[in-house]
């Protein structure tokens, strides 16, 4: 069901309770990746276009509701007021008197921010009191946080019960591109799976079996596909326990006509290090002392012919361990098929993502999702607690 948006409502005078996921890297003070500030920047701009009179709310890190002064929120305040170019006020608590003082005395227009909302014990617990207390700031409630969006917290959930709730611009894009790929996709519709577990990955792989016409998995997962097909690993990252899922998983792609196909080669190592030494052989021949850390360069071949063939290329998790040198020419490759091909693709977010920014490549995607376990858990056809929440499209705000 589609969500009402803050395009639905009227937001003049109105104070606006907008959640954000403003959860960036800051080491000493500096960001090092605002992607996610810029991401949420539409939305804010549009509320203050509006007049409206906007409280926002973040986490940072994971505190343990208890203050950490490292993840306050200062540094995010002070980048905002300069992308925003007008100050942007910051609260030095999540609830207080003065915070309710502070948000009181807010003009139209006007950006005010609450200290990282994980320095309160009730967050995390979706404490009824404070998801009250958040709502006391406000007048609506619009959350576009989409990668904090699959918790059920006090700032994401609890309180849209107390408000009328919508959502802002980058969750209503992130619900529409990843939600008409899986339920509407133009064909053929590639879902490439990488990244270290099969665990991780088990809800992922059903749910995209019912829908893809190709599945392309590489990263440390797909050596438990290998050995469930009959072949030695030597090292590499086996799951013993998921070996008959991962047979399962290959007979249901022949059952339901979906082409999946695994590593035909590989880069080995006779260690996990940035210094060991390297060969690429055939799948079927990983030798027994070493270890496979990356796909190999006819694997990239193979996947880059279905990619160049898909109108619609969906990707989550690396195709090896692509923070070392050796072992990044698969992720790369894989990245840059993705850049070249003419269907449009979109990339979960987390690993899959810094890969695709490292490698220079990110401009060049249709969609990056700045949701990790958020885009995850959707892929997975769960529900996120953050978006049922919300108001569908067919109610009235009053
Ligand atoms: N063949 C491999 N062997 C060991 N680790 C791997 C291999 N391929 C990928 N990885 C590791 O998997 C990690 C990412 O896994 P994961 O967290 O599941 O991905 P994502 O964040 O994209 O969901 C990366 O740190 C990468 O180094
Ligand atoms: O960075 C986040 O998750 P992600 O790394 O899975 O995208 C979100 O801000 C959620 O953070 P959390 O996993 O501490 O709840």
């Amino acid at each position: 069901m589609r969500k009402m948006t803050v395009k639905d409502i009227e937001l003049k005078g109105k104070r606006v309770f907008c959640r954000v996921d403003f959860n960036v890297p800051i080491s000493k003070g500096e960001i090092s990746d605002d992607t996610r500030i810029q991401a949420a920047l539409p939305t804010i701009q549009y509320l203050v276009d509006q007049g409206a009179r906007v409280v926002l709310a973040s986490h940072l890190g994971r505190p343990g509701g208890e203050v950490v002064d490292e993840l306050r929120l200062d540094p995010v305040a002070q980048h905002l007021s300069n992308l925003l170019d007008q100050p942007v006020l910051k609260a030095d608590d999540v609830y207080s008197d003065e915070v309710v003082s502070n948000v009181n005395s807010l003009e139209n227009g006007q950006v005010l921010l609450l200290e990282n909302v994980r320095f309160h014990p009730g967050e995390k617990k979706n404490d009824e009191e404070l998801a009250k207390q958040f709502a006391s700031l406000a007048d609506v409630y619009v959350n576009d946080a989409f990668g904090a969006a699959h918790r059920a917290h006090a700032s994401t959930e609890g309180v849209a019960h107390h408000l009328p709730a919508v959502s802002g611009l980058l969750l209503e894009k992130e619900l529409r591109v990843l939600g008409e790929a899986l339920e509407n996709p133009d064909r053929p519709f590639t879902a490439i799976i990488g990244g270290a577990k099969v665990k991780d990955k088990i809800g992922v792989i059903d749910h995209l079996l019912d829908r893809v016409d190709h599945l392309l998995i590489g990263g440390g997962l797909s050596y438990t596909f290998i050995k469930a097909l009959g072949y030695e690993i030597g090292q590499s990252l086996l799951e013993e326990d998921k070996i008959d899922m991962a047979k399962g998983f290959i007979e249901q792609a022949k059952e339901k006509g979906v082409s999946l196909h695994l590593p035909i080669d590989c880069v080995v190592a006779d260690d996990f290090s940035r210094e060991a030494n390297t060969k690429v052989v055939p799948i079927e021949e990983i030798p027994s002392d070493w270890e496979a850390l990356d796909v190999g360069p006819k694997t990239v071949e193979k996947f880059d012919e279905i990619i160049q063939d898909s109108k619609l290329v969906m990707w989550n998790g690396p195709m090896g361990v692509f923070e070392y040198e050796a072992f990044s020419n698969g992720t790369k490759g894989v990245a840059a098929s993705l850049a070249r091909t003419e269907g449009y693709t979109v990339i979960g977010g987390g690993d899959s993502a810094s890969a695709v920014e490292k490698f220079g490549y990110a401009n060049q995607m249709d969609h990056i999702s700045t949701g990790g376990g958020a885009s995850l858990e959707f892929m997975e056809g769960k529900v996120l607690p953050g978006v049922a929440a919300l108001k569908d499209h067919e109610d009235e705000v009053k």
